[in-house]
């Protein structure tokens, strides 16, 4: 059975061996002069108002970055291009297993406005540390600190 006949509705597909879904979310890094644009999630829901890169889940058939630029398009409004990829997280969330490659994007077109999500900002990177992330992205604002020679926490 190939790949994409394993996938099922929202980019998850099971496991053979543990039988926990894998969910496949594509995520993005878009920089501007120092500042990172971040997604606040939803009310009620998994990780209710925690903050995240933007992004979401594959659709059956899609890319990663095709995953990717509809989402931003979808969630933010923006039109991204010149994805390249920057880091990725495998975390287990327990009822399921995420996988979450992070792109860095190179180009982006348009204002951040709010579509479908609670909020959309640009933040300083030290004012990340005020703010509460999913637990799978911890390792990702490591990286995102080291590279610019800080800490985080
Ligand atoms: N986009 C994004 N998702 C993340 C991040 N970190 C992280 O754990 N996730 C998880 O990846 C999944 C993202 O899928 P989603 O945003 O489409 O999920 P959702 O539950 O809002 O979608 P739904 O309402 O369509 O079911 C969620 O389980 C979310 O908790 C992140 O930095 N960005």
């Amino acid at each position: 059975m190939n790949g994409r006949k394993r996938m099922e509705q929202g980019g998850s597909h099971k496991n053979k061996d543990a039988e926990k879904p894998l969910l496949l979310v594509s995520a993005a890094l878009i920089m501007q002069e120092n500042r990172v644009l971040l997604t606040q999630r939803k009310r009620g829901g998994h990780l209710a108002l925690h903050w995240e890169f933007p992004g979401g889940k594959l659709h059956p058939g899609e890319s990663p970055e095709q995953a990717l630029v509809r989402e931003i398009e979808e969630e933010v409004g923006l039109q991204i291009e010149a994805l390249t990829p920057w880091a990725f997280v495998s975390h287990d969330y327990g009822t399921f297993h995420l996988l979450m490659p992070l792109f860095r994007v190179g180009r982006f077109y348009g204002t951040p406005q709010a579509l479908d999500v609670h909020a959309v900002a640009w933040f300083e990177l030290p004012s990340l540390r005020q703010l509460t992330f999913p637990p799978a992205d911890l390792p990702l604002l490591a990286q995102l600190f080291a590279e610019q020679g800080l800490t985080y926490p």
